[in-house]
């Protein structure tokens, strides 16, 4: 069985620096093989050729937005990928797709939960969000797509800022939106691409940085993306934690873009793995607890119009009065 082939998802409103990115990621010496599936929108070819040179193969979906039409698309190359790899035909280690500027990233995260091949043979390793620091404040006033971007991050980077300055205000906002993703700085696409290749934000590990909480003055203008960290210090009855996370995805699935935890278990010596893309999740057993570990679990949901209230009091059901 071969291991599955780590992907990368490149997301960012328009021209927050994702192509620029891509050049260095390809041009860098990671020593890993790179095939792209970029998706163009409209007709104009950007600098494909460009990324020819250095990446093992570049498919570009014509079809314009993945999130409106082409999710179909986006599993035709995958498959295509595989198909030259098992042929012996392309050498590849690690897929990275560009989104447009304009994509929804949550369909094309759900193209690898959805088809049995792609969830097999492929590992969402991450999914990377460029924000440019002189424009986003605005895009984010103006678009909720700009703000959905955020909220699926794994990882912020922040271009710019070499023209933006000083952007605390924003990195605030950014965090207010997405409480789980680390924001760093890449100005002309400059970081150290392994920094970027092990992210393993859909295998909810050790990783996963446990959000210290964060508390703000005020709420948050609905709607918006935005995130809701939740700790359980006492570990719940099994059955009682599948009933409330159950009752919160009937009733929210819709406004939640991802959410994912650690969770601790009574009775279970291992620790629980749950994570979530809107109506998609699965809850996996993971490790055992390490005997110095506490036992407290974290959830992280982000999402629209997140009922922030209701999902605080589910959980609190789950916990000694
Ligand atoms: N000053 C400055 N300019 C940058 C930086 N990163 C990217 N740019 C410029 O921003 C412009 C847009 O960059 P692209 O890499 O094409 O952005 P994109 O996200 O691929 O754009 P779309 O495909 O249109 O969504 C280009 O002119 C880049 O040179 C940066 O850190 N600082």
């Amino acid at each position: 069985m071969n291991h599955p082939i780590p992907a990368t998802i490149l997301t960012g409103f328009l021209g927050a620096g994702k192509t620029t990115l891509l050049r260095h990621i390809l041009t860098a010496p990671h020593g890993e093989q790179i095939a792209v599936i970029e998706n163009e929108f409209g007709a104009v070819a950007i600098d494909d050729r460009l990324l020819e040179e250095s990446a093992t193969r570049v498919t570009t979906l014509s079809n314009g937005c993945i999130c409106c039409t082409s999710a179909n698309e986006l599993a035709e190359a995958l498959r295509a990928l595989l198909q030259g790899l098992d042929a012996g035909t392309l050498a590849f280690d690690r897929v990275i797709i560009e989104c447009t500027g304009m994509a929804d990233p949550g369909p094309i995260i759900q193209t690898f939960f959805a088809d049995p091949l792609q969830a097999e043979r492929f590992r969402l390793d991450g999914v990377i969000t460029l924000v440019d620091a002189v424009h986003a404040e605005q895009q984010l006033d103006t678009y909720l797509l700009a703000q959905t971007q955020v909220g699926f991050a794994d990882r912020l980077l922040l271009t710019k800022t070499d023209v933006a300055g000083n952007s605390e205000h924003l990195i605030a906002r950014l965090q207010r939106i997405n409480a789980r993703a680390p924001v760093s700085v890449v100005i002309q696409g400059q970081t150290d691409v392994r920094e970027l290749f092990t992210l393993e934000g859909f295998m909810l590990n050790d990783r996963l940085p446990v959000a210290r909480p964060r508390f703000w003055p005020r709420p948050l203008p609905a709607p918006g993306v935005s995130s809701v960290v939740i700790t359980l210090t006492a570990p719940p009855a099994f059955d009682a934690l599948s009933a409330v996370m159950e009752r919160l995805l009937e009733q929210y699935a819709d406004r939640l873009l991802r959410y994912k935890g650690i969770l601790a278990v009574e009775g279970e010596a291992r620790r629980l793995l749950f994570q979530g893309v809107q109506r998609l999740y699965s809850a996996d057993w993971d490790r055992c607890w390490r005997e110095e570990e506490p036992r407290t679990g974290v959830m992280v949901f982000i999402g629209e119009g997140l009922p922030e209230g209701e999902i605080r009091a589910a959980f609190s059901t789950l916990q000694p009065a």
